[in-house]
This record gives structure tokens, sequence and C-alpha cells, in this order.
């Protein structure tokens, strides 16, 4: 596959995804974003300069270190890290329900929801915890869930080189139940495959039946 380049720094594109850290800007200072919090509060018809708001602007842009903090991994140095002791293993891995919360790049506001992720390593797999840091990576950033699937889908698969990857993300998005059109509970589920798991029917259908088919 066709590797596009990007002169922007920190900036990796494998067919058109982005996998690598998050692009590399200059960010205003701390202070410019509290002002620009305060404008938000009054925007939305209330006083900044009330008792009760008055550190409101500190603690957004803290919480925002928290949300956003995804632009500073790249999550390919997660995956870098590969054991290939694995006793003859030769099967797919798969990790069930890993907690996802990313905000969507719409309207910044949180969707929240599940990722299944598995892959069929030829001989080297990957520690467990590493495949939920890289849904962290990605879900502490700007998302849409479809990119957010391929990403996560393509870095596993470039780093790992593994027989093939699925990814499904259940997510329910605030920016479709709180407002807008408001209709909550409703689920957006997409998938990603690659390898085996594109090529063989059997095998994607282990992987849904695995995420899915379980008595919920
Ligand atoms: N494909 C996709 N759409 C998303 C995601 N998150 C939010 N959206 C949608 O992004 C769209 C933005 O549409 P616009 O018409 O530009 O914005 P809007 O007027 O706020 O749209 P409404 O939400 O319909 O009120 C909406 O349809 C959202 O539901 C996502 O992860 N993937
Ligand atoms: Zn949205």
């Amino acid at each position: 596959m066709a590797t596009k380049t990007d002169t922007r720094p920190g900036r990796k594109l494998y067919a058109g995804i982005e996998i690598g850290k998050g692009p590399q800007i200059t960010r205003p200072s701390r202070e410019e974003a509290e002002r620009a919090v305060r404008t938000l509060i009054a925007y939305a018809g209330d006083d900044p300069e009330r008792e009760g708001l008055r550190d409101t602007p500190k603690r957004v842009v803290g919480a925002y270190d928290e949300f956003f903090a995804g632009y500073k991994d790249d999550p390919i140095e997660v995956l870098s890290r590969t054991f290939d002791d694995v006793g003859g293993y030769d099967d797919i891995v798969m990790l069930r329900d890993i907690e996802l919360n990313s905000h969507c790049e719409h309207h910044m506001v949180p969707f929240i929801g599940k990722a299944h992720i598995a892959y069929f390593p030829t001989d080297r797999v990957v520690g467990l915890s590493k495949l939920a840091r890289v849904v962290e990576v990605f879900g502490r950033r700007l998302q849409t869930q479809e990119t957010m699937t391929a990403q996560i889908a393509e870095t596993i698969d470039r780093v790992l080189k593994p027989k093939g990857v699925a990814v499904m993300i259940e997510a329910v998005h605030q920016c479709m139940s709180m407002r807008g059109v408001r209709k909550p509970g409703v689920a957006t589920i997409t998938t990603q495959f690659t390898g085996v798991f594109k090529e063989d029917p059997a095998q994607q259908a282990r992987f849904m039946q695995l995420a899915v088919d379980r008595g919920r």
C-alpha cells in the first residue's frame, strides 16, 4: 500500500490513514486557553466572575489536558515492544470490551463505548495492555468513530505485521443524544478488517461472534 508523505511533523500516513503522533502545532498558552473558556461561559449566558465559576476556566483547561492527552503520544511506539516466546500459540488474540471515551471532532462532545480488537499473530505478540493503550491514545484526540477504527487497525497491522487485524467499536454519541436530532441510546457500530479477517469469512464470523454473540 502506498505511503503518502505528509511533511507536517508528527504525521505518519498509510493509505491516507494517520497512525503516528498527532499534528505538531504551536499551542496557545494556558492563559489564552483559560480566556477562551471565560468567553464561552459568557457566551452561554453566565457570569465568568461569579464565585462558582471563577476557577472553572482553570479546571476546564486541566480537563482538556486529560481529554486530549493522546496528541502527545505515538501509538507506533506503544506497540514497539513485542515478545516471541508464545509456546507455539497459533490462533487469534482478542481483547473484548475495552472502554472507550473520545470526543467527536464535529461538536467536541463525548462519544462513549467499547472497542473489541483481535489480531492473528505471526511469530510475535504484544503485551495485552498495549492494545488497550492504542485505543486510549487515539481516543484522547478529536475523532470520528470511523477514523479511529481505521487508525487502530492500521497501527496494529503496520507495527505487528500479523496475519490479520479486526477492530469493532460500538459507541453512543452525545452529539446525537444531548443535542441536534436528540435520539438517545443509538449505538453506532464500526468495523475494520485486514488480512485473514478481511479475506476469510470464517475468521471474520468468528470475530463477530466473540465480539457480539455472548448471550447479552
Ligand atoms: N460519520 C460520523 N459522523 C459523526 C460522528 N460524530 C458526529 N457525527 C455527525 O457529524 C455530523 C455533522 O453534521 P453537520 O450538519 O455539519 O452539523 P450539525 O448541524 O450540528 O448536525 P446535526 O447533528 O444533525 O444537528 C452530524 O450528522 C453528526 O451526527 C462520527 O464519529 N462519524
Ligand atoms: Zn458530534
